[in-house]
């Protein structure tokens, strides 16, 4: 086994595993031996007697392959995997310390599927960065036991499973920065300059990069970026802007990412979010140049990036967001600040009636939005709380050409135009 896998499993102990159950992780670690009475931990609660877990870490030392593979895993499981196997998200880490986690998945073997499983998981494990592990009850029910799957058959070290306290903060916040939210271009790049070989339209959007940035150079006139949901009304208020205003109107990600764009959203987030935060760049760079001729107007940006980033990283309910005033919410240091950042905000059944009006087809993470409440909410929350410019609400029911008057007004107010 190599170097890094054995020194995890020497670990083990100080490692809590969470899997997710009903949008929402549960907890549970392991120990060397039980101390007390052994209590099931609430994961292996419905779990019938003859049936056995199995838990699969992905293990690689390259996080773009390993985020891939992480990906991939997924459909390769739901396809091979027989019905009734309760394939669930899984992942590992160590309280409070930053870069721990490890994902995975968890799944459960009903009696009669254990050999085909077990062949499955052999051969996964024999050609992949991925560490399986198997859970089995004891006789007389009370303990749950994990061990290392490759060392079931032979002398296997056998943990005690015990139920583990709610860490303080989500398993996904500890791998946050640099993985989902970037916060600077040359992070984001080095992502990307490491899929070259994979996803050769990687250097075409590296080629679209600016050679110089300069975050501190203060456009000459405003820079109005305009945030929201979809359908919330950011395409029509920000047209009728640049036509009231005479100003230039830019989106992000920019117009010469387009032919690349659908590429990057099949990826998985670690590559999918630096593709977006490169986006920022390099809109940030138009923005640059046509600031010093007229106000820009600016159809999402940075609280767009960041948002939908943190809130598709945790899951549950808002309460698992990084808390207010969080390191994941500042702006990135090398990234040009607009004068102005506009959140329009909608009752999500108006929303949901001009999406339908609307009738154009979605993203996964816009279907997302209709139907998962909690995501909806932590988006809204994440688009709050990012600061630096942080956004200022509008409410964006009234008529279009409403809305218009009162973000003209917020603009003169706050940008003296
Ligand atoms: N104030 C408004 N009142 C009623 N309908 C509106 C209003 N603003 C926009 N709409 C309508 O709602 C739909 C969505 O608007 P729009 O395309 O401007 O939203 P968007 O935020 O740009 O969406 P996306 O982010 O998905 O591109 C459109 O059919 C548009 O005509
Ligand atoms: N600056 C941006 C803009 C967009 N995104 C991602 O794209 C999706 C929404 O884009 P629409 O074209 O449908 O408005 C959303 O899921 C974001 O993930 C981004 O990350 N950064």
């Amino acid at each position: 086994m190599a170097r890094h896998l054995k020194l995890l499993v020497q670990r083990w102990s100080s490692r809590v595993f969470s899997v997710e159950v009903d949008a929402a992780p549960r907890y549970f670690g392991v120990r060397e031996q039980l101390r007390g009475e052994p209590v099931p931990p609430d994961v292996f609660s419905e779990v019938q007697k003859q049936d056995r877990c199995y838990s699969l870490l992905v293990c690689s030392g390259d996080r773009v392959t390993g985020d891939r593979f992480h990906w991939e895993l997924r459909d390769r499981l739901q396809t091979q995997l027989p019905p009734g196997s309760g394939l669930r998200s899984m992942s590992s880490f160590i309280p409070d310390q930053k870069g721990s986690l490890l994902k995975g998945y968890f799944l459960q073997s009903r009696a009669g599927n254990s050999s085909l499983i077990e062949d499955i998981l052999t051969d996964l494990e024999q050609r992949n960065p991925v560490l399986v592990c198997s859970y089995s009850q004891s006789e007389d029910g009370q303990q749950w036991t994990q061990c290392l799957w490759y060392q079931s058959e032979e002398n296997p070290v056998r943990f005690c499973v015990v139920p583990s306290e709610t860490p303080k903060h989500h398993p996904s916040v500890l791998n946050m920065i640099n993985s989902d939210v970037f916060y600077s271009l040359e992070e984001a790049c080095d992502v990307l300059k490491q899929c070259g070989d994979i996803i050769p339209e990687t250097r075409s959007v590296l080629g679209m990069l600016p050679s110089s940035l300069d975050a501190r150079r203060k456009p000459d006139f405003p820079v109005i970026v305009i945030e929201g949901l979809d359908a919330t009304g950011k395409t029509t208020l920000t047209e009728s802007l640049r036509d009231s205003l005479g100003a230039t109107l830019l989106r992000s990600p920019p117009q010469c990412l387009s032919a690349w764009r659908g590429r990057f959203d099949r990826e998985p987030p670690l590559i999918r979010r630096a593709f977006y935060a490169v986006g920022n760049y390099i809109t940030a760079e138009q923005i640059n140049q046509e600031a010093s001729k007229s106000p820009v107007i600016v159809d999402r940006f940075w609280h767009s990036t960041a948002a939908y980033a943190i809130a598709t990283a945790v899951t549950g309910p808002v309460s698992n967001l990084p808390h207010e005033g969080a390191e994941v919410y500042r702006w990135p240091g090398d990234l040009l600040q607009p004068s102005l950042v506009i959140l329009l905000t909608l009752d999500p059944e108006e929303r949901k009636r001009r999406l339908r009006s609307r009738g154009l087809m979605k993203t996964d993470e816009e279907e997302e939005l209709d139907h998962n409440k909690l995501f909806r909410l932590r988006v809204e929350e994440a688009y709050r709380r990012i600061g630096g410019p942080a956004c200022t609400a509008l409410d964006a029911s009234p008529s279009a050409d409403l809305v218009l008057q009162q973000a003209l007004l917020l603009i003169r107010a706050k940008c003296h135009l």
